[in-house]
């Protein structure tokens, strides 16, 4: 199992109002007609492995993982999951991902199973699969005090977790979670970084977006930095620390970002 990037990039048209409104200071991604949000991103990720995705704010890490989901196209570069061009092959590509981004919403009126099941069924799971699977997914992600409830009336934390729950829930080959512990308490992401645990232990391949470092040192094997819609450091944790030059990780992150022909 693998999923393996190269050389992404994609640009978004910049519209009339942005143009009127610029700004003196301009992003270096930025030209007369286009925002390059992600200008050349590349990495692996392999079975029983996490990666870890670092940059700072509006680096492009939302955007790489959208184009990872088949959300967006690419405008070039290669995504290969265990030998399927997920260009190519989108919806072949979809069957074989789990994605959870911080947009995907979940229909309030139903609860929080139904909204799982839902997507289950959507994937063509029977409903004895959906049952064991949804049953297992509670045990996983201690859910199983809330999921009677609307979704429209859970907290943050239960709202992620059925989030989370669905985004699996059909046993995909890898997992792209963006930024899954955002906004969690220390409890709920305590529990979500058991769960990316669980997946490492089974094999599948997990790919995640945060900005806590504490994450990554307990779950990656590998680290990916992009700054400037730019992969400018892809190695393991301590190789990291290596070309950061401090065990620090936040110091040898921000060294990292500070390194010019990276930039
Ligand atoms: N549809 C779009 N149209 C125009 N610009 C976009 C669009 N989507 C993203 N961008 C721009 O691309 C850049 C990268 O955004 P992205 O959301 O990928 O960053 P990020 O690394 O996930 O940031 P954060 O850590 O803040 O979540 C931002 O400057 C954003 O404004």
């Amino acid at each position: 199992m693998m999923i393996e990037v190269l050389g992404l990039k994609k640009k978004f048209k910049l519209t009339k109002d942005h143009k009127k409104n610029k700004q003196e200071f301009v992003d270096p991604r930025e030209d007369a007609d286009y925002f390059h949000s992600v200008r050349d991103v590349s990495f692996s990720c392999g079975k029983g492995e996490v990666l870890g995705l670092l940059g700072p704010n509006g680096a492009g890490k939302t955007t790489t993982l959208r184009m990872l989901s088949t959300a967006l196209q690419p405008d070039a570069g290669n995504i290969v999951i265990n030998g399927v061009d997920v260009i190519k092959s989108p919806l072949e590509a979809r069957k074989k991902i789990g994605f959870l981004s911080g947009s995907t919403g979940l229909y309030g009126r139903l609860t929080a199973k139904e909204n799982i099941e839902y997507f289950a069924r959507l994937h063509g799971m029977s409903k004895l699969s959906v049952k064991n699977r949804c049953e297992e997914l509670f045990d996983m992600l201690d859910m199983h005090s809330f999921v009677d409830k609307r979704a429209e009336h859970l907290s943050t934390g239960m709202k992620q977790k059925t989030n989370i729950a669905r985004a699996v829930v059909h046993f995909p080959e890898v997992v792209v979670l963006d930024e899954p512990t955002t906004g969690l308490d220390i409890m709920t992401t305590q529990t979500v970084i058991k769960f990316i645990q669980g997946l490492k232990e089974q094999g599948t391949p997990v790919i995640f977006s945060t900005h806590h470092l504490d994450e990554i040192a307990l779950l990656c094997e590998r680290v990916t930095v992009i700054n400037q819609g730019i992969s400018c450091f892809n190695g393991t944790l301590s190789e990291f620390k290596q070309q950061g030059q401090s065990d620090t990780l936040n110091q040898a992150f921000l060294n990292l970002l500070q390194e010019p022909s990276h930039v």
